[in-house]
């Protein structure tokens, strides 16, 4: 029978190599339901290529991922679907439809992935852009809004989708320093809410005050890991700590 200290999501020594270069070594990482794993590392470490990989948009060329267990196929599209529903993605760039209204972006998934009736896709969009703080600004078009609130926007449609876990790719890095604020107390809300959430930052705050766990990576591979008290403690001499003071350093968080 399965516990609650059973992981939801489990993914096992994942490589991936783009020509010569390895950007991806023996990356592994399981995440028990309603935890939240942070990573973080210097750029290019692979942290974007990593999420991407969870989600099979970069295919790993080794490695398995389970889900509750089940190992999925990557050649199997029709079973990488059906992971994408339950594996929810939020990107730095949001990728909105422009064409269409907050509402229509949050409910087009649910009418065309889920096959749900126009109605009650409605409702839930609205019900989901209610919890993100954008139920008056259902009608605004992508071009209207502010990043804070397409970002907003699209956390709301990835959450109309039902994810059991969300991997959120520096869903601030490309918003104003004014309005990251709203983003990532949205991404609070989810993590009180019990959502299991994987997520690349580099907002050092930001991912010490929200992480079970925080994931430093390092040219391609995890260096270390664990509870950012016991990474970030005073003199605890980890490359974590090194890291981060030298960010807070140059005036990061
Ligand atoms: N499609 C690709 N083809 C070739 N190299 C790639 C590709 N995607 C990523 N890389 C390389 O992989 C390395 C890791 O990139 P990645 O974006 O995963 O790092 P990151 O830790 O997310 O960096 P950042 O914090 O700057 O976003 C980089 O050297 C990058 O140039």
């Amino acid at each position: 029978m399965k516990t609650a200290n059973h992981p939801i999501l489990k993914i096992d020594n994942i490589y991936k190599r783009f020509g010569e270069n390895t950007i991806l070594k023996d990356v592994s990482l399981s995440i028990r339901k309603g935890e939240i794993k942070v990573l973080i590392g210097p750029s290019g470490a692979g942290k974007s290529t990593f999420l991407q990989s969870i989600n099979f948009l970069v295919m790993p060329d080794e490695g398995t991922i389970r889900l509750e267990d089940r190992p999925v196929d990557p050649s199997d599209k029709r079973a990488i679907c059906a992971y994408r529903r339950q594996v929810g993605m939020i990107f730095q760039e949001f990728n909105l439809f422009d064409h269409l209204t907050a509402l229509g972006n949050v409910e087009i998934g649910m009418v065309r992935v889920l096959g749900m009736r126009k109605k009650a896709a409605r409702e839930r969009a609205m019900a989901e852009l209610d919890r993100v703080g954008l139920k008056d600004q259902a009608d605004q078009y992508p071009a209207q809004l502010s990043g804070g609130q397409k970002q907003r926007v699209s956390i709301a449609r990835a959450l109309a989708m039902d994810p059991r876990v969300m991997l959120l790719d520096e869903p601030t890095s490309a918003l104003d320093p004014e309005l990251i604020g709203e983003v990532q107390a949205v991404i609070r809300d989810l993590g009180k809410g019990g959502m299991t959430m994987i997520m690349a930052t580099h907002q050092i705050g930001f991912a010490r005050s929200l992480a079970d766990e925080i994931i430093f990576m390092e040219k391609g591979a995890i260096i270390e890991q664990g509870p950012p008290d016991e990474l970030l403690a005073p003199g605890a001499c980890t490359r974590t700590g090194d890291f981060c003071s030298r960010i807070a350093e140059i005036g990061g968080e």
